[in-house]
């Protein structure tokens, strides 16, 4: 599978530009790179612009969604495509979204743990739903958001049920880029999945956000690692075996004993 990550610089409270950009650099990048699968990070129509979210945020399958529909069609592109803010009757929820080539919404995922450092239970809803795995490419694989990777439970919950690829998407913040780094890798190894994580750059309100976009092997080997502050596209490829010759050799998830703990 030939990933493509967009560690983007988001600018926020303003959707039209962030749309002009992700539109450019899936133009760019399918000219040049030809990617299976595009990858991009956390809440990237409106970044975190919380108190105008209400207003910023898009209707149910509004703009933003169909916006990225007609893309992925246009470039015949998988678009594994971070998360957006969406109005729902609940409230605004961070939903993440997968499109496959055809157009076709083929999984969505509203983030659970809401940040209290950032105030997002002020301002947003988290999702009543637990993460669920979806197939991408006949390989089988989960989504999850930001702070979520503080909850391991989250990734061992797609990992049992199958996934071989956990995709995160995150707009970290820079002070904490050391727990960014060092969970996503314990993340892949304990799970014994590829993580492809996409984070963000640039700032909001003087608060840096963390870059390290990164690829990690289900070895725990880091394959790609973005810069700490740049915009950058990064294209890996991974090698899906490698999930199942590791599982073979060292039979974690077979060895669990979930009724001890
Ligand atoms: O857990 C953290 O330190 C940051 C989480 C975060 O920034 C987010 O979920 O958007």
């Amino acid at each position: 599978m030939k990933v493509a990550i967009y560690q983007m610089d988001v600018q926020a409270g303003k959707p039209d530009a962030n749309r002009d950009k992700v539109q450019r650099w899936l133009q760019e990048v399918v000219e040049q790179q030809r990617p299976d699968v595009a990858v991009l990070p956390e809440m990237w129509t409106t970044g975190y612009a919380l108190p105008d979210i209400e207003q910023l945020a898009d209707e149910e399958n509004g703009t933003t969604q169909q916006f990225l529909q007609a893309l992925a069609k246009e470039h015949a592109v998988d678009l594994v495509a971070g998360s957006i803010a969406v109005k729902t009757d609940d409230g605004v929820v961070n939903r993440a979204l997968t499109i496959s080539r055809k157009g076709e919404i083929i999984h969505t995922y509203d983030k659970i743990h809401l940040v209290p450092m950032l105030d997002e239970p002020r301002y947003l809803s988290g999702g009543k739903a637990k993460a669920k795995t979806y197939e991408l490419q006949g390989t089988t694989v989960g989504s999850f958001i930001c702070y979520d990777l503080r909850f391991p439970e989250v990734t061992r919950s797609l990992a049992v049920d199958g996934a071989k690829v956990l995709f995160a998407f995150g707009e970290w913040p820079a002070a904490r880029r050391d727990h960014w780094d060092a969970l996503l890798r314990a993340r892949a190894i304990e799970n014994q999945c590829f993580v492809i994580a996409a984070g963000a750059v640039g700032s909001y309100k003087g608060a840096a956000f963390s870059g390290h976009s990164t690829v990690i092997s289900p070895w725990g080997n880091v394959l790609a690692l973005a810069t700490p502050d740049q915009e950058e596209t990064m294209v890996t490829h991974i090698d899906l075996a490698e999930a199942d010759e590791f599982r073979e050799a060292v039979p974690v998830l077979k060895n669990r004993l979930p009724d001890l703990y």
